[in-house]
């Protein structure tokens, strides 16, 4: 099947809609394109599928009742904006989906909340009785206690993560431009992607990090990464307009599509891939790199040849090649301190407590560079 012919057929759909395409050019939210977009929702509702909204916006809807001219930098005003605008945004929804006889469940989430393996069962199931039930979620990240080291950034990776957890069909990005472009059009003559088979498409394309309404964060890089992120985990994404959302959760052809690369990946290698945080870094030879990402088997000492990070065993950690790239994450079997006595050696000339693999091949996820 094609991508878009999965996105459009998906039964389950993350759709997730930025800052700046739900206020006005005055930054305050803006009711009608709320509304054109709660009418696409439920249009896609109607033919059968179930829907998660990730809306961003907080912060936006909260800068007005505060006399706040323009987006705050520091986190403090942020919180404070967020938590004025998150109930303004919410009663907006409430009552834009209440015309479609439509209910909703609000659910702000930090990123413990779906990296941590203890606590991400609790948001699968809220998710998915909320669905049962027939309401609709909206999630948001829950900014006003999400510190700098438990915040997701932008809510692009939220939804990337979210629509995994919850085992989506699909995830559709939509934002105030049509599609992804090798360069932000903005600033000139761009070239518009419509397919992304692999990495090999998007070689190249220079993806700005901050949009265009100063509203949202991260700019089309964060949408990027998160649709990378979604499809190499099994999840094929649409980039779309938000104005044009009825096509994007229609049969139209609109927007780019990245396609998945190979399967789903299980709740706990995604986690591993993906949601964990790494707490250090183990850099391999040539030879170590086959055997991992290509023959799929451990990671010995001998094929390790530097490292870094203050981690424990039971940690993740992530696996570069010589020139730094990211090739893998694992769970490391050995603290760090313990290492640098052992690597480079061949496993039989280290005593028999230290010949354990440094990291188990059911522990090792490598990463698609697709
Ligand atoms: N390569 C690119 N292709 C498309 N848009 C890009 C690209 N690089 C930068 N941009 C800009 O990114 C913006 C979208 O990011 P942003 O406003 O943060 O979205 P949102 O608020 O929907 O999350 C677009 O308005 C576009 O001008
Ligand atoms: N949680 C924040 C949004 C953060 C964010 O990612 O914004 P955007 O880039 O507009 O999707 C808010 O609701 O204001």
């Amino acid at each position: 099947m094609s991508t878009r012919a999965a996105v459009a057929d998906a039964r389950l759909v993350v759709v997730k809609v930025g800052s700046s395409s739900l206020t006005t050019a005055e930054g305050g939210l803006d009711p009608a394109r709320l509304d054109d977009l709660v009418d696409a929702i439920a249009g896609r509702r109607a033919a059968g599928s179930q829907v998660v909204l990730v809306s961003s916006g907080a912060i936006a809807a909260g800068l007005a009742p505060l006399g706040i001219a323009r987006r705050p930098r520091d986190l403090a005003t942020q919180q404070a904006a967020a938590s004025v605008g998150q109930i303004v945004l919410g009663h907006a929804y409430v009552a834009s989906f209440a015309r479609h006889s439509l209910r909703v469940g609000q659910v702000l989430l930090t990123a413990d909340d779906v990296v941590r393996r203890s606590h991400y069962r609790n948001a699968q199931r809220t998710l998915t009785r909320l669905l049962a039930l027939g309401a609709v979620p909206v999630v948001n990240e829950n900014d006003t206690v999400a510190t700098d080291e438990i915040r997701f950034g932008d809510n692009d990776r939220l939804a990337a993560l979210v629509a995994h957890l919850i085992g989506a069909d699909a995830l559709v990005l939509l934002s105030d431009v049509d599609a992804l472009y090798d360069g932000d059009p903005r600033l000139g003559p761009a070239r518009r992607i419509t397919e992304v088979a692999g990495g090999s498409d998007v070689e190249g394309v220079r993806a700005g990090t901050s949009g265009a309404s100063g509203l949202g964060t991260g700019g089309m890089a964060s949408k990027l990464a998160a649709a990378r992120l979604a499809s190499a985990a099994g999840v094929p994404v649409l980039l779309a307009a938000a104005t044009d959302a009825v096509n994007a959760l229609g049969p139209a052809e609109v927007g780019t599509a990245f396609a998945t690369a190979g399967r789903r990946l299980s709740s706990r290698r995604f986690w591993l891939a993906y949601a964990a945080d790494s707490t250090g870094t183990l850099t391999l030879d040539d030879g170590a790199v086959a055997a991992v990402v290509r023959d799929r088997r451990s990671l010995l000492a001998a094929g390790i040849t530097a490292t870094t990070g203050d981690f424990v065993a039971g940690d993740v950690v992530e696996l570069t090649d010589q020139s730094g790239n990211v090739i893998a994450r694992g769970i490391t079997n050995y603290d760090a301190p313990e290492l640098p006595d052992l690597i480079g050696h061949q496993s039989h000339t280290l005593p028999t407590s230290r010949r354990r693999e440094v990291i188990h091949a059911d522990d090792l996820v490598p990463l698609a560079h697709h």
